[in-house]
Order: structure tokens, then C-alpha cells, then sequence
């Protein structure tokens, strides 16, 4: 569908992929939520260090400095991001961190290609080859996991003992007495896919919530009076502030990346319990997550932005945490393939906003321009919009 062969190195849509499943819920759901506390330290080192490098790298201006909100959280969250993966050291090389924020755009420049381009120049590599420069950023992650996940595991220069917390570290860990997994180079290849999973939506989603917080300095007031003094965040009072964790979903909600969820590809023909509709094999299906997450029956007045709906709303989503999968927030997909990382996700979108909006005031440099666009069912923040970030007195 999205040409997944070639942008993930021979990727089979048609697998029917359990034991991958099983050892994505286990790396990710199981083993990596229990480790989130203890890598949370390492986290917030890279946040901080991220966040000065980007506001260095801004325009200054009489109100503070400018920044393009895209490039900006995109960076952040892949670098927050690559610590969870690959630890401090393998995630700190220039060549590596590079190709991490570039094998996704290229993938999603590829998905775009694919859809417009002849068959015949989608079903071979041309398009791909040109898109993403021959896969250099794809071969450049693949041959450090497969060194670091095969030959060089023991030698790797990771201190422990966030070594030991790491996704790459784990996956080789969970799979060592499995025969499904062959060697470095597929367990890598799987790690890869897990990278695109997780590195091109957060920031999307960020970049929506940036947009949402430039408009609202109420808004910005209440979360700093919420997260308090950043020195003193734990994940725990992280992950449990209310009001945060209502704007992000809300936000969410209102600006899902895609209007559809739950996309599933009938391997063979196949007939809904209730008698219809009818699906033929190789067609696909999905549900409105636009629907679902504008029925006023569950959201009140469902098309007005309500920063608080989650905390005081009368109806069912009151008290519904960001990460909740449910088939009135079909933003995480549904059942068991629902996604296994977004305790990931919520943890690294917290901390680039706690982070940005305890020590600023946001607002918009151009607040009439247009900040998003669509195509198909997908809508995408702008990468010229900007922000101007005011630093506050104290923090
Ligand atoms: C805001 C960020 C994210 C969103 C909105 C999101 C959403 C989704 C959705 C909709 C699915 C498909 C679920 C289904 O078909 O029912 C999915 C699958 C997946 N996601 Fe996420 N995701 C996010 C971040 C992450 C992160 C950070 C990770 C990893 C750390 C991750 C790992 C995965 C994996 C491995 C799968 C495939 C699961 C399987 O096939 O068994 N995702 N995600």
C-alpha cells in the first residue's frame, strides 16, 4: 500500500506477523514501560541539551527568538527519542542522529512517490533509489544496529546502565533463543521499522500542539503553574499532570494525523459478523477515527477546542488518560495491534513541552498564515510556520 518493501528493505505487507507482534508488545509494553523511570534521568539530559542547541540555532528577534516549529520539535523529539533507542553514545554521532531524522522524512517523501508514480516505477527501486539518495540513511542505521545487536554487543560503548535499558540492547536480548529471528541483520531491520513507527508522529503531533499553545498564553500559564519547577519533574508527576495530558489529547483529538485508523488488509475474502459489508481478499479496510473522535454523544460540543475537556467534562472521557486506547480514540489503532509504544510517545511529547513552555512564552511570528495542509486523509503542520520563543524571567 505505501511501498513498504523498499523504504524498509523488503518489508512484506502480507505477514501475518505474530511473533513480530508478541515481541514488539513485550520490548515495548511490557519490559520498556517498566524501564521508562530509570532511563528517565538520561531523558531529560537530552532535552535540555536539545533544546539549547535548537534555540541557538534561531533567529533573533526584539520579542525573543524564531524558530521553525517543525524542524524544531522534529529534531527534539528524535533526539529525545534516540536515547530510548540506541542510548547516549551510538545516538550522540552526528552521522547517525542525521540519518535518523532523515530515513523517515524519506519514507514519507517515498509513500507520497509511490502514490503518484507509474507502477512499473513503483514496483522497482528507481523511485525509492532517488528519493532517499540510493537508501544512505536506511544503510547507515542498519549497519550500526546489525554491528551493535550481532558482533559488536559486547564491545559496545554504552555505559551501563542505560546500555542495558535500551530498545536495541532488549530486542537482542528478548529474541537470543528464538529461531524465527535471523541473526543482526533482520533483528535490525525490525528495529528499523520500530524507529519509523516511532520517530515520524510525535512530532507531528507536536507541532499541533505548539500550534494550539502559540494561540492560548492562559493556556501556557496554567501548565507552567502545573508542571512547577522543572528541576523537581519526576516521570511519574510527568506522565500524571492533568492538564497537560488533557491538551495534548484534545489537541489530538481535533488534529489527528490521519482521518482514518485501524487500516487492515483482508489476506482473504471475508464477511463483517452482522452480514455485511462484503470485503474482498487484498482490499483494505479501516475505520473513521474522524467519527469516532467527533461524536457528540462522548465529546460535547465536539468541534470546539477545549483545553480542559479531560479533567472536567460530565461526560465518559472525563478522567480518560492521552495513552488509552479506545474505540472513541482511535488515534493508536485498535485490539492487538494496537500501538505498543505510545507510553514512548506520551513520555517524549511531555517532555519537549514541559521543557519549551516552562521556560517561554510561545507565539506565533505570523499569527494570519496558514499552519497546516492536507492530502488524502492525512493533514500535516506547514514547515515554514514559526514560533517565536520569549524566554521568561525565572523558571
Ligand atoms: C504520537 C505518536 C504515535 C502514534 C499516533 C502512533 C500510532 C500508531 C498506530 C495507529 C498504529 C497501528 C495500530 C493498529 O493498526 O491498530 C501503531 C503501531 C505501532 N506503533 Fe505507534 N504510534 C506512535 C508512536 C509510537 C512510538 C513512539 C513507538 C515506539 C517506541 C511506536 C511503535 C509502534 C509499533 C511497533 C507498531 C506496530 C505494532 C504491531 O504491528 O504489532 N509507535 N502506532
Amino acid at each position: 500500500m505505501f511501498g513498504f518493501k523498499h523504504t524498509l528493505n523488503n518489508f512484506n505487507h502480507d505477514e501475518v506477523a505474530q511473533v513480530k507482534s508478541r515481541l514488539l508488545g513485550r520490548l515495548l509494553q511490557i519490559q520498556g514501560v517498566n524501564n521508562l523511570p530509570k532511563i528517565f534521568p538520561y531523558l531529560v539530559k537530552r532535552v535540555e541539551q536539545s533544546l539549547a542547541e535548537q534555540t541557538a540555532l534561531g533567529k533573533t528577534t526584539p520579542d525573543g527568538v524564531s524558530l521553525p516549529i517543525a524542524s524544531t520539535v522534529r529534531t527534539m523529539a528524535s533526539r529525545v527519542m534516540s536515547v530510548l533507542f540506541f542510548g547516549e553514545s551510538t545516538s550522540s554521532d552526528p552521522i547517525f542522529a542525521d540519518a535518523l531524522l532523515r530515513h523517515p522524512k524519506d519514507m514519507v517523501s517515498c509513500m507520497g512517490a509511490f502514490q503518484i508514480t507509474p507502477s512499473f516505477f513503483s514496483s522497482g527501486s528507481f523511485v525509492h533509489s532517488i528519493i532517499t539518495r540510493r537508501g544512505e540513511a536506511q544503510g547507515i542505521i542498519l549497519n550500526r544496529l546489525a554491528h551493535i545487536m550481532g558482533t559488536g554487543r559486547d564491545t559496545w560503548n554504552e555505559q551501563s546502565p542505560l546500555k542495558e535499558l535500551t530498545l536495541a540492547w532488549n530486542i537482542s536480548s528478548l529474541t537470543s533463543d528464538s529461531t524465527y529471528w535471523h541473526g543482526p541483520s533482520h533483528l535490525a531491520q525490525t528495529l528499523l521499522g520500530v524507529w519509523f513507527a516511532a520517530a515520524h508522529q510525535p512530532w507531528m503531533n507536536l507541532a499541533f500542539i505548539m500550534l494550539q499553545l502559540s494561540t492560548q498564553p492562559d493556556t501556557q500559564a496554567a501548565l507552567r503553574l502545573e508542571i512547577g519547577a522543572l528541576d523537581q519533574l519526576s516521570y511519574d508527576k510527568l506522565m500524571n499532570l492533568p492538564l497537560l495530558d488533557s491538551f495534548i489529547k484534545e489537541t489530538v483529538r481535533l488534529h489527528p494525523l490521519d482521518t482514518l485508523a485501524v487500516r487492515r488488509k483482508a489476506l482473504q475474502p471475508y464477511t463483517f459478523a452482522a452480514g455485511a459489508p462484503h470485503v474482498p481478499a487484498g482490499a483494505t479496510v479501516a475505520a473513521s477515527s474522524q467519527d469516532a473522535m467527533r461524536d457528540s454523544a462522548h465529546y460535547p460540543q465536539p468541534d470546539v477546542f477545549q483545553s480542559r475537556r479531560f479533567v472536567d467534562t460530565e461526560s465518559e472521557a472525563r478522567d480518560t488518560k492521552f495513552t488509552e486506547v479506545s474505540e472513541k480514540f482511535l488515534v493508536w489503532g485498535f485490539g492487538s495491534l494496537a500501538c505498543p509504544g505510545r507510553f514512548h510517545a506520551s513520555i517524549v511529547m511531555k517532555l519537549v513541552i514541559a521543557h519549551i513552555v516552562a521556560r517561554y512564552d510561545i507565539k506565533l511570528e505570523d499569527a494570519k498564515a496558514r499552519t497546516m495542509w492536507s492530502w488524502e486523509t492525512f493533514t500535516m503542520p506547514y514547515e515554514g510556520t514559526r514560533f517565536v520563543l520569549e524566554e521568561l524571567a525565572t523558571v
